[in-house]
Formats: structure tokens, sequence, C-alpha cells
């Protein structure tokens, strides 16, 4: 059902957008300040009456070159570079598409995100993970112009006013960083803005978020690591530090009330207190924790029907999360939830510990000394339920050895964590076909890599990396299948359908609206091939609509949507799941140049 409705669906929207004449757009900018404005610049592009409009006459070469023209030529220039540089060191070639990007990044937006939404498989892998981690790590080197704002505690008492110097008037997405756990990378600092502008270039390509509409942000706290672009003091902490961040969302939301922010890569204790301080206040989500949750938890849905068995046998897999961060404890308490809701409607079935959980000191269990609380839920015990022989501290071999589990799932930042034996020990599992998600970023972090996977621990199994690798050929005709286990196919839905349903805040139930939508969106033919999250152009767009309209719909009937624009609360109310659809399709931007007027 789904694979022919997503076919008709980009047909559709190709039509759609090959006629849109959107716009006009007016400006209050003349001559070179617009040729120098990405948001409006169209290089080659402005007809000639528009040169004249707007005072560009004599400012260009007079002939007017095509959109498509445009298009194509940048192409060319970036498979060249892709032909010219084959022989360099990954990293040099990296970096090169990336400065490629981002040149046309900062001077014509239009095309760029044509670009990006086009060839969005391509290119992801160098706006986002794992470029973006490269670039965060070398941007002090690479910075040429600004993008998005920075605060640091240098402000406090500021912000207030500081937030009028965005220069856009309504900002309807933000993303925001302190830094201070990028990745797998760490501490970066300052130099983590590279994430928040990755994301809202991944919020424009796939949920049509308006780029003059995004704002990323970085709340300069200091940083234990010395960067000479950021604050060089230690980071603060306490309510220091939480009076940077109060003061922050209170001076957006002032500005901006319907705004919603979504918190990135923030070390555990900040993401998870945040989370607690602001989730009621304001209409803000933190990805790493929420995000990545409902994406894991609808990769652990697909590995149950991979092995042909009933959604409800989620109840009896045994699955094993390597990583006790934001990431890995969000993972967790989302699966947990979505067993309860599970064995109300199975009164067969008792509940059991089915998760084992590992951090930097093996295997937690209630015996463990200093037991974080927000673990504590996932401890393991001892007596009736328990693995024999597997106590406190135990190894990563020794827990997947005696649990034979059906799901093993990387969060721990550790690359090649699941190491040659960890993986043939997988070979064991209980499940006929067991999974792997190995969901670090960026790369080099990954648990292992897909390669290895399909290597040790057998053809059939299901695998999934945070980052992309190449699908693996097997030398026999036949490949496995890399699925990439990312919050990119989440959050862009869960932001865009808390914006266009004005949502007061984001809800549980909106969050699992969005995870149940991502679940249901795989076709059974598509997990037979071992496929449980598509990636092709069009089709993440196709998949943050839909999410997108559970998110809305799920606002709606917990009457947290205010409505968005035009749209009521109570028209929201009266929409059809369909005509929710439609609604989410028709407020997503799409890049073609509009025409420009010129209003002082
Ligand atoms: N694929 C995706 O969509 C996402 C991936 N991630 C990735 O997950 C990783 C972790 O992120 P957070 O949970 O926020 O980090 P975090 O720093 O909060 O947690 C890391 C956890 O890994 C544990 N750990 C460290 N060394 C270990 C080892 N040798 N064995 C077992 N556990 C070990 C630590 O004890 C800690 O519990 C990062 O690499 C991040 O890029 C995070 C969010 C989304
Ligand atoms: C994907 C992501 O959000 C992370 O690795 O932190
Ligand atoms: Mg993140």
């Amino acid at each position: 059902m789904w694979g022919l409705a997503r076919v008709a669906w980009n047909l559709r929207q190709a039509r759609r957008f090959s006629s849109v004449i959107s716009g006009p757009y007016i400006v209050q900018k003349r001559g070179t300040d617009i040729l120098h404005d990405p948001w409006f610049n169209k290089d080659t592009a402005f007809p000639l009456t528009e040169r004249d409009r707007l005072g560009l006459r004599g400012l260009l070469p007079p002939r007017v070159i095509s959109f498509e023209r445009q298009y194509d030529r940048f192409m060319d220039s970036y498979r060249s570079l892709e032909n010219n540089t084959r022989n360099e060191h990954p990293n040099v070639v990296s970096l090169a598409k990336w400065r490629i990007l981002n040149r046309l990044h900062d001077r014509n937006e239009t095309l760029y995100y044509r670009v990006l939404i086009d060839n969005i498989k391509d290119f992801a892998p160098v706006i986002y993970t794992p470029t973006v981690g490269l670039v965060c790590q070398n941007y002090g080197g690479l910075f040429r112009r600004p993008r998005g704002m920075y605060f640091s505690a240098k402000d406090k008492g500021e912000m207030k006013s500081m937030i009028y110097n965005w220069p856009s008037k309504q900002v309807d997405l933000i993303v925001l960083t302190d830094g201070s756990r990028i990745l797998g990378l760490g501490d970066l600092g300052v130099q983590g803005i590279g994430i928040p502008i990755g994301k809202l270039d991944m919020y424009v390509a796939a949920a049509g978020i308006n780029p003059q509409r995004i704002l990323p942000v970085m709340l300069d706290v200091g940083t234990t690591t010395q960067n000479y672009l950021g604050l060089r003091q230690p980071r603060l902490e306490g309510d220091e530090y939480l009076s940077i961040v109060d003061e922050f969302m209170e001076a957006a939301f002032s500005r901006w009330p319907k705004a919603v922010v979504q918190f990135e890569d923030f070390q555990m204790k900040w993401a998870f207190e945040t989370l607690q301080r602001y989730r009621k206040r304001f209409c803000m989500f933190n990805d790493d924790v929420q995000g990545t949750a409902g994406v894991a938890l609808a990769g652990l849905l697909g590995a149950v029907r991979a092995q042909g068995r009933p959604l409800d046998d989620f109840l009896h897999q045994k699955i094993v999360v390597v990583g006790a961060g934001s990431a890995g404890l969000g993972v967790l308490s989302t699966a947990k939830h979505a067993v309860l809701r599970m064995l109300r409607n199975c009164k067969n079935v008792t509940a059991h510990n089915q998760f084992w959980l590992l951090d930097k000191n093996g295997l937690v269990t209630k015996d463990r000394a200093d037991l974080d609380p927000a673990a504590a839920p996932f401890a393991r015990g001892s007596g009736p339920g328990e693995v024999e022989g597997l106590s406190e501290g135990a190894s990563l071999l020794e827990v997947v050895k005696k649990v034979k589990p059906h799901v093993l799932l990387g969060l721990s930042g550790v690359g090649g964590i699941f190491d040659e034996q960890v993986l043939k020990a997988m070979r064991e599992s209980d499940s006929p076909r067991p999974a792997i998600f190995a969901m670090s970023n960026p790369t080099m972090n990954a648990e292992c890599t897909a390669a290895d996977a399909f290597k040790y621990a057998g053809e059939n199994i299901v695998f999934a990396s945070g980052s992309p690798f190449d699908d693996v050929e097997f030398g026999n005709g036949q490949v496995g299948h890399v699925n990439q286990a990312n919050n990119m196919y989440l959050f862009p839905g869960i932001g865009l359908g808390a914006l266009l349903s004005g949502a007061r805040i984001i809800s549980d139930g909106m969050l699992q609206a969005a995870a149940g939508c991502l679940a249901s969106y795989i076709t059974d033919d598509e997990i037979e091939r071992g496929i449980i999250f598509p990636l092709s152009p069009g089709v993440i767009r196709h998949i943050t609509t839909h999410v997108g309209a559970a998110v809305v719909q799920a606002a709606v009937a917990e009457e947290l949507a205010e409505g968005h624009g035009d749209m009521s609360s109570k028209e929201l109310a009266d929409l059809s799941k369909e005509e929710t659809v439609d609604y989410v399709a028709k407020n997503m931007w799409y890049p073609v140049y509009s025409p420009l007027v010129h209003e002082k």
C-alpha cells in the first residue's frame, strides 16, 4: 500500500512543484545588497524585468541563465570534484565536498536547497553525519561567514534585546546546542555550531521548513577543550549554566512565541535536566533523547517483523543496549513504555525485564555502587528471570554469549566495540534474523562497520548504522542491505507537526504518534529484504509529511493544538487523516525562484 502511495505522491509533488510560481516576495533591498543576500540571490537567473525593478542591470553578465541550467552546472562541478579527488584521503574529499556545498549555501539558498532535496542520499552524508563531525572538528579553519546566532555567558542580561539582531521577522524552528557532546566526538564547544546548521538543513530538505525561518543557535558557556572561536573559560556548571539557558529560552519565545526549539547534542546531565525543566513550559524537545528513541523503536519493531513474527512478539525480544547515555536511556525508556502498552492488550503475557544495559563499566546491575537513578529501572537484579553467571560489570562479550539477544544496539560513541568476537557471538542469537544496530556517529565512532557485521554475525542479519555505510556485496549476487538508523527520520516530522498544529508543548503522545507512523511506514516486501528505514530522493519528504500529520493529529486529540496561521484549532480538529496529510504537504516550502518586488 505504502509503496504505491509513495510513487503516486512523488509524481503529484513533482507536478505540483514544476508548476509552482510562488511569491512575489517583498524585499527591502536593491542592487548588490540583493546579490549578496543568499535568501534572495538568483545569480545569473534574474530575469531582465527584475534586474530593472531591483537596480541589478549592469551588475550581472547580460545573459539570463535558467534555474535548470544553473542546477546542471553545479552538479557538473560537483561531479568533476568527485572525479578529480578520487585518489585523495577520504577526509580531504569529504571536506572539499562540504566546501563546495557550503559556498553555494552562502551564495544562493534556493539553488542549494534544490540540489540538496533532489540528491539527498548523496548530500546528506556531506551536510550531516558523518562529514558534519569533521567540519565541527575543523570549524576554526573552515569558518568564513557566520551562520546562526551565538549566545555566550558574556551576554547575560542582554539576550532579550540581542534576539532582535536576527534579521528574520518570523522564526519557526530553532536548533540549539551547547556543544558539549557533539556526535560521539565529545565537547567541541562553540565549534559544534555545525550540528544545528546541519540539522536545520535536514529540516528544510525533509520537512520543507522555509530557510528564512530557521535559526541555528550556539550557547557558548565555555568548553573543556580550548578552541579559538569560543569563550576560553571552563564550562559553566549548576545554576550559573541553567540561568543562561533560561534566559535564552525566554528571549527566543518572547520574540517568536510560536517557534519550536530542538535541543541537540547536550551532554547527558543537561539533556535530561533541560528536558524536564522546559517540556511543560515551551514547545521544545530533545532530539537525542526523544527523536532517537522513536527511530530506534521503529527499528526494533522492524526487527520483529523481519523475523516473520507478529508485532506483539516484541514482548519476547531480548535487547542488549550498549551505552547508558542520553540516547541509550531515551531508547530504553521509550521501548519500555511500548512494552507496557502492548502488555495491556496481551493479558496472558507477564511483564519481565527483557533489556540488558551496559555502559563503560560493563553490565549495569542493582549491585552497582553509584547506580545512576536514570539507569536504575533497567539495572539487572538477581534471582528468577536473570541469566545465570552474569554479574555487575560483565563484559559485552559475556553478556552477548549468555543472553543470546535478538537485538544488539549500540549508542556508546565507541568505535569498533562490536568486535569480531562479539559479532561472532551474535550467530548464537535466539533470533532467526538477529538485528545489529551500530547507531553511534560519526562513522569512526560506529560500534562496527557494515562489512564486519555481515562477515562475522552472518548474512541473514538486519543491520543499521547511525552514519551511512554502503550496502555489502556477498559475492554470490546477494547484498546485505545497510539501513541508516538516524533520528533524521523523525525530528523533521516532530518539529513540523508541532509547528503546524501550533502545539503548546510536545507531549509523549505526539512523540509516540511520530514513532508509530515511522514503524508502520515500511512495507512487508522491504522488511523481507532487510530494509527498515528507506532513504531515496523524495522518500524522506514523504515520510516526514506523514510523521508530521500524525503529530498534528495527536496534538489535536490531546487538545494541545492552538492552530497555525489561518488554520484554527477547530479547523484542524475537523480535518480527516488524509486532509491532515494534505494540509502538511501544502505547508512545506519548496525551492523555486519567486519574483522579487522592492519596497522601501
Ligand atoms: N543514530 C542516531 O540517531 C543517534 C546517535 N547518537 C550517538 O550515540 C552516541 C552516544 O550519545 P549519548 O548517549 O548522547 O552520549 P553520552 O555521552 O550521554 O553516553 C555515552 C554512553 O556510552 C557509555 N560508554 C562509553 N564507553 C563505553 C564502552 N566502552 N562500553 C559500553 N558503554 C560505553 C558511557 O558510559 C555512556 O553511558 C554518540 O556517538 C551519538 O552520536 C546519539 C543520538 C542519535
Ligand atoms: C544523530 C545525532 O543526533 C547524534 O549522533 O547525536
Ligand atoms: Mg544529536
